[in-house]
């Protein structure tokens, strides 16, 4: 049996003198519990070091403080119990703590016609701080999207208006060659160019919001966009899903104007970041837009 005590270096003095902004642990697993789902997680913890002679944080500390997020449903409180049970552990090293958390909520979405749904996996991102005792929360998710250029559809109308008049600038009209001709790909001689797109929304709770309305958030902009992307399809849904397309011509500044009038107005919404990205099929490079409200 050993007489020794353990060294405690973290708890050592240094004549460094110097604070840090963060201190802590990234890539913590941990299951959350979410929908009623339990997810798997990834989370970073951290607090400021803002006694400068101090040599180090106590990790194990906020490790442990971690296990309340397994046993109840996520919500502001419970960040909330969880950075302050950071701060009351680090007293008088520490005056904030952070809090991330990563993980895919899934989401059941039926289809646009057919009785059939699928499965859709949004990447998302809690940011928990709690600083000078103001408790902030940010939800950033991913909405993935269609996007149909509104040129391009401008231009392949064009063409097909050409094509009109070269097939039947001569001809007497008949209502069923007209009818065949605008079934045929030799009649609708173009297509516009469309584009799987991500809008990556960044949204900051208003104080004494006591829930984590990311579904909410999820829908909302779903619906401001008109083209969110599908699970299981049928032809029917494919259908469904070009006149959504044909409905919903957008350059990504339309998609980010869309998006930016949307989010406003959200009562629980204090403020939002957005950006959209369109993975340009016409080129090799994406079209992005930004745009924020009291961020
Ligand atoms: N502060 C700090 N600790 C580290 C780091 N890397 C590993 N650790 C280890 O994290 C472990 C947990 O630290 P503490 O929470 O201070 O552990 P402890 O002293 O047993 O726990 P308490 O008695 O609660 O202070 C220690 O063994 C540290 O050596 C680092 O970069 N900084």
């Amino acid at each position: 049996m050993s007489a020794f005590t353990l060294p405690d270096i973290a708890a050592q003095a240094t004549n460094s003198q110097l604070p840090l902004d963060w201190v802590g642990m990234c890539g913590i697993a941990l299951p959350l519990q979410i929908n009623g789902q339990i997810l798997r997680a990834s989370a970073d913890a951290g607090v400021s070091l803002d006694d400068g002679a101090s040599r180090g944080i106590h990790m194990s500390r906020l490790y442990l403080a971690l296990e309340a997020l397994e046993h109840q449903a996520l919500s502001p409180v419970l960040l909330n119990a969880v950075l302050e049970c950071f701060l009351d552990s680090h007293i008088g090293l520490s005056a904030s703590a952070f809090l991330t958390l990563r993980f895919e909520l899934m989401l059941k979405r039926p289809a646009l016609i057919s009785p059939l749904a699928g499965w859709k996996a949004y990447p998302v991102t809690l940011n928990a701080q709690l600083k000078d005792g103001v408790f902030h929360v940010e939800l950033f998710v991913d909405v993935e999207y269609s996007s149909t250029c509104p040129c391009s559809a401008a231009l392949a109308r064009q063409l097909i208006q050409q094509q009109f008049l070269t097939d039947f600038g001569n001809r007497t009209l008949s209502h069923e060659a007209v009818l065949s001709w605008l079934g045929s790909a030799q009649g609708i001689v173009a297509t516009p160019h469309s584009q799987r797109s991500v809008a990556k929304l960044q949204a900051r709770l208003r104080q004494g919001i006591n829930e984590l309305p990311i579904e909410a958030l999820i829908d909302h902009a779903e619906k401001a966009l008109g083209t969110a992307v599908q699970t299981a399809v049928k032809r029917a849904d494919e259908q469904a899903f070009a006149l959504a397309n044909g409905q919903n011509l957008m350059f990504c500044e339309d998609a980010a104007r869309r998006l930016h009038v949307a989010l406003k107005t959200l009562p629980w919404l204090g403020g939002f970041n957005l950006r959209v990205e369109h993975a340009e099929s016409l080129h090799a490079h994406d079209a992005v837009a930004h745009s924020q409200w009291h961020w």
